[in-house]
């Protein structure tokens, strides 16, 4: 275990089925005001970047998506040094096309979850913008990155974020998508806007995993389907992460980096 300080540039946040990315990896036990994050973060060089790599539910999935520490995750990440996140998850289908192992990359959400820690500004006066939720350049890397390894993303979709960790019932999934969701699942929200509020730059890949309660067939959602598919499409995910992360932009030209120019700040940023 190694000194956690400015170790990294670019972090990789791993959800359902994505415990460990990094080969010959350092690992770096991380504290943070708002407690530990998820897990140890691991730290590898990828095509000339620093990686961090943490797992969202722990490397066990010991935490179900309601108890995710995501303050000290996002905290702890930006404390290493890392300025931009991707952060591949599991999602739900809410269109009859986007079926198991398609990949979506999404540049909206709705957040339909209560009670999460979702602000690191409980003083003093920070709204951040998030009309955008999802970084325009860690965006076109991702998409990019996917087509050079044969995989046609979809570029866009509106992801619904549930609270979980019940699955959604057919009223409720069939209400998503009439309100406009694509995809739906139970951590984007607070993670991207907790990354938005450290001006971190936060783009994500979706693997949709299964069709959501509301959309085909009378069998529901089940775990079990998730991870069976995640598993058959993890090797793809792999790779396009990897790529991504060694083509990803050094320099941030998005709005992100300056989030928070001119607001005064209740404390001071790792
Ligand atoms: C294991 S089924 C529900 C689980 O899958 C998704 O995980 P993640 O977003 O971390 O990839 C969903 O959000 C739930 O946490
Ligand atoms: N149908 C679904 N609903 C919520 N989260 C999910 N993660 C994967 N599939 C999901």
């Amino acid at each position: 275990m190694t000194e956690a300080s400015l170790v990294a540039d670019v972090g990789v946040i791993g959800g359902s089925g994505l415990y460990a990315l990094l080969d010959d990896a350092t690992e770096h036990e991380v504290s943070t005001p708002y407690g530990s994050p998820s897990d140890k973060i691991t730290v590898a060089e990828v095509g000339g970047r620093r990686v961090a790599f943490l797992p969202r539910h722990g490397r066990d999935h010991r935490f179900p998506p309601h108890k995710i520490p995501y303050r000290a995750n996002l905290w702890a990440l930006r404390s290493m040094g890392v300025r931009q996140i991707i952060a591949p998850c599991a999602v739900g289908g809410l269109r009859p096309e986007l079926g198991p192992g398609t990949f979506v990359v999404p540049d909206q959400l709705i957040d339909r979850t209560s009670g999460r820690e979702q602000t690191y500004y409980d003083t003093g006066a920070v709204h951040v913008s998030f009309a955008d939720p999802y970084c325009p350049q860690g965006r076109r890397a991702v998409l990019a990155a996917g087509a050079r390894q044969g995989i046609e993303a979809v570029d866009g979709g509106t992801v619904v974020v549930v609270q979980g960790p019940r699955f959604s019932t057919r009223a409720e999934s069939r209400w998503f998508s009439a309100i406009g969701g694509t995809i739906v699942n139970m951590t984007a929200h607070p993670e991207a806007v907790l990354a938005r509020e450290l001006a971190l730059c936060y783009s994500s890949i979706a693997l949709v995993t299964d069709l959501d309660a509301g959309v085909e067939g009378d069998h529901g959602v089940t775990m079990e389907e998730v991870f069976s598919v995640f598993s058959a499409n993890t090797a793809r995910l792999r790779d396009v992460l990897l790529e991504a992360v060694a083509t990803l932009p050094t320099e941030r030209t998005c709005a992100c980096a300056g989030t928070l120019d001119g607001i005064k700040l209740p404390f001071d940023l790792p």
